[in-house]
């Protein structure tokens, strides 16, 4: 489905104020709402309301609602079909914090700080820099399920540029299979791989499905992390069911906010438990279990 971004920009405390008062206006229609930071200095933050169906309705709804908040703001509009909203091209961003892991490209290096586990990223064509919420939310609940779980395995489903599988390796010198559909994604991949020294841990593979040679004699994981979408995560739940371990878990992002609850249903009828759903900048990462 296509969704227009609907944008303008105000101070952090406009926007925040703003931000109260359209949440609400704008919830039952399930249209998720988001505040970013664009430039700190000059105190510039962008609010987005990310729209589907009659577009021009909705715009118009925004001005009335900005303007019975005394704000007049020029609207933009940009259209985002689903592959494009999550693969767009994050060049040129700023390196990320999520949990101790700094994500960067090579420019930003000087920047480490003790105690970071650093993660190099050319993202090139593939997504995954870190920046986009879902990433950053898979980043730090990884970091949680690792340190409380110790899995010995796990497979990055979605792997695009490779940060998540990097960053599991980075925890724990586990064998992690890093799988995408994109063979374009999975070449970005390798070679970050071998950019941050994981290479003896990480294999990359391009694969459509369970289904490929790669999975047969394989698992089942103690650990599956997907960021893809919430369409094929709700598609692929019965296979995830049958490749992760009893006792393990499951770590899903590229969900919108309004779409959580349709994908833990999906999943615990599958018989999984739901644990826990980290929110960030209008998405969600979801942590699941299989039912004791
Ligand atoms: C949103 S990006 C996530 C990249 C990276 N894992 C991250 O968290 O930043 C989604 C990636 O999943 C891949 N993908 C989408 N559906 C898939 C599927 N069913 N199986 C494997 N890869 C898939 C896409 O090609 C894309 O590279």
């Amino acid at each position: 489905m296509t969704q227009t971004r609907l944008h303008f920009t105000t101070s952090k405390d406009e926007a925040e104020r703003i931000f109260a008062s359209l949440e609400t206006a704008f919830e039952d229609d399930g249209w998720p709402i988001a505040v970013l930071e664009v430039d700190e200095d000059r105190d510039i933050h962008e609010v987005s309301l990310y729209a589907d169906g009659d577009i021009d309705a909705a715009e118009a709804r925004l001005r009335d609602a900005l303007s019975s908040l005394s704000a007049d703001q020029a609207i933009g509009r940009e259209e985002l079909p689903d592959i494009d909203w999550v693969s767009r091209s994050l060049e040129g961003l700023q390196p990320v914090r999520a949990g101790r892991f700094f994500v960067h490209g090579s420019h930003d290096r000087a920047e480490r700080r003790d105690g970071d586990i650093a993660i190099e990223i050319e993202a090139g064509l593939a997504f995954g820099t870190g920046h986009h919420g879902t990433t950053a939310g898979c980043l730090e609940m990884l970091e949680q399920v690792v340190a409380a779980e110790q899995p010995d395995n796990a497979l990055d489903l979605g792997t695009g540029s490779a940060v998540l599988a990097i960053a599991l390796a980075k925890l724990s010198p586990i064998p992690v299979l890093a799988t995408d559909i994109d063979p374009a994604a999975t070449e970005v991949a390798a070679a970050n791989v071998k950019l941050n020294g994981v290479a003896d841990h990480v294999e990359t593979v391009t694969a459509t499905g369970f289904d490929h040679p790669v999975f047969s004699g394989r698992g089942p994981f103690a650990l599956i992390v997907a960021n893809i979408l919430a369409g094929p995560l709700i598609e692929i739940a019965p296979q995830m069911a049958a490749h992760v371990r009893p006792g393990g878990s499951l770590v899903l992002s590229g969900i919108l906010d309004r779409q959580h609850d349709a994908v833990v249903e999906a999943y615990v009828a599958q018989g999984f438990a739901h644990i826990t759903t980290l929110h960030r900048e209008g998405w969600v990462t979801i942590h699941l279990k299989p039912a004791a």
